[in-house]
């Protein structure tokens, strides 16, 4: 039987790498790219198809901050297929990021420096904004598009005759101390990447806890640091290349500057060659690359607890429940087609 695999955010970065290390593992599988942008989606699609030429690669449009393109999206994913063995959650943003130089300064001659380059803690602030739906956009662009996603998926993830995979490409930016279980959308602080980040680690635990039965496994990764779009954001790519050769020496001792979205695909790319339910859900996956630019996988222990997560996901349910309302008032058509 032909797996069949969907990434989100697939037209570039981490994404597409992970699609073109997929396609050479195994070249029978349907790949889905699911992106909001069409047309870099389609050029995603033919950068892959020179590689593999006889490769089954499809298109969903797919903005997962809009929950009725998520709603209209898996709804077409649907119609197309009747299975679903693995799903990447990895589109993902970090919008108008501020570097604080002083303290990154001062924290490059602190006994902290290397937590401080392997996790931007300290260091990064981000600036928010509300999506027209009224949910914090980075909260629903790296998290809850993406639940909404898993739900409306479930028939295809949760089949008995074989397990399904969710991943989620988490950070090591994500800590507990930006998450707060009264806030869970980050509306009143300055770090909401990293508050939706951890928020993705809590999620996978609690969906492990309420799927495994089922069938469906969930296991979140961190891609270490990597030049894509998201970094050239903060800062621009000029100056990221002037300091490669510094990268490349800090790579020796820590191991978490991939650099590049082939080696940051890592720990993506090893988990479609586990058992789902050989993985541990307390794990984060960490794509590294040795000083010598060997690549491996590890794991390690998140700092997460149950209760938490529990409480996170039944907030999580009940907003479920308030968007999906909205969503049937706005759009009618949403509940006769999806019996909503
Ligand atoms: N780069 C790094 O160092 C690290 C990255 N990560 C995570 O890796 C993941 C991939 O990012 P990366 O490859 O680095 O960055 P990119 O910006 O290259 O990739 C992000 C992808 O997500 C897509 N995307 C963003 N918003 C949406 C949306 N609303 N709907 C659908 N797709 C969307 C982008 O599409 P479009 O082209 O249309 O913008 C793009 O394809 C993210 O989740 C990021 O947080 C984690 C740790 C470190
Ligand atoms: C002031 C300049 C001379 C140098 C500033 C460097 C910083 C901007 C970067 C140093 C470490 C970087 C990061 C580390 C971890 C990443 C994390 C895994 C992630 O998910 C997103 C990006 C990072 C936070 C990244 C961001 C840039 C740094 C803070």
């Amino acid at each position: 039987m032909k797996k069949v695999v969907l990434v989100t955010g697939a037209n570039s970065g981490i994404g597409l790498a992970l699609c073109e290390r997929l396609l050479n593992e195994d070249a029978q599988i349907e790949l889905c790219l699911a992106c909001r942008n069409m047309q870099r989606a389609e050029a995603a699609r033919k950068a892959l198809l020179v590689s593999h030429p006889q490769a089954r690669v499809s298109l969903l449009h797919l903005d997962v901050g809009n929950m009725h393109s998520v709603v209209k999206g898996a709804e077409e994913f649907k119609k197309k297929f009747n299975r679903l063995d693995y799903l990447y959650l990895n589109a993902g943003i970090m919008p108008n990021p501020t570097v604080d130089h002083v303290a990154f300064y001062r924290g490059l001659f602190s006994r902290n420096a290397i937590k401080m380059l392997t996790t931007g803690e300290g260091i990064l602030t981000q600036e928010d904004k509300v999506t027209p739906i009224g949910l914090q956009e980075v909260f629903a662009t790296n998290l809850f598009g993406h639940f909404l996603l898993v739900k409306e998926l479930e028939p295809l993830l949760c089949q008995t005759e074989h397990n399904s995979l969710v991943i989620w490409t988490s950070s090591s930016n994500a800590q507990r101390s930006s998450f707060n279980l009264e806030d869970v959308q980050h509306k009143n602080g300055p770090l909401p990447y990293s508050s939706s980040k951890y928020a993705s680690d809590l999620l996978s635990l609690a969906l492990n806890r309420h799927y495994n039965s089922q069938g469906m496994f969930s296991s979140v990764i961190c891609p270490g640091l990597v030049m894509t779009n998201l970094t050239y954001g903060i800062l621009p790519s000029l100056f990221w290349t002037i300091i490669m050769p510094i990268l490349f020496l800090i790579r020796i001792f820590t191991n978490s500057f991939t650099l590049s979205p082939y080696n940051g695909a890592e720990a993506l790319y090893w988990l479609f060659k586990q058992k789902p339910e050989s993985l541990d859900p307390m794990a984060k996956y960490h794509s590294l690359t040795s000083g010598l630019g060997n690549n491996y996988t590890r794991p390690s222990k998140m700092d997460l607890d149950e209760n938490m997560s529990e409480a996170f996901y039944v907030k999580l349910l009940e907003l479920e429940d308030t968007v999906r309302k909205k969503l049937r008032a706005e759009n009618p058509d949403f509940k006769e087609r999806n019996g909503m």
